[in-house]
């Protein structure tokens, strides 16, 4: 899990923590990210999901805001054309 409160740009490898399947830290010295909850109650509900990746892109954003699905178009796909 991403430290709280440490921006992207200034995070290290060793500054991201490890954590049981019910949020207690394990390796790490910073505080879990307030998402944390958010994400173990996914990892537990699904237990098929691996890794979870949370973004704030302005496209994302978009298709969310106006209730629509993101289509699954691959760069492969627009090589044809
Ligand atoms: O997306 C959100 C809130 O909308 C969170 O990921 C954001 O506040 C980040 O919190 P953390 O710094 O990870 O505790």
């Amino acid at each position: 899990m991403k430290p709280s409160g440490m921006p992207y740009s200034e995070m290290k490898p060793e500054d991201m923590l490890v954590l049981t399947d019910d949020g207690k830290v394990i390796e790490g010295e910073h505080t879990p990210s307030v998402d944390t909850a958010a994400h173990l109650y996914i990892y537990k509900q699904r237990p098929e999901i691996r890794g979870i990746v949370h973004t704030h892109s302005n496209y994302a954003t978009s298709f969310a805001a106006l209730g629509q699905e993101i289509p699954p178009i691959v760069t492969s796909v627009s090589d044809m054309f």
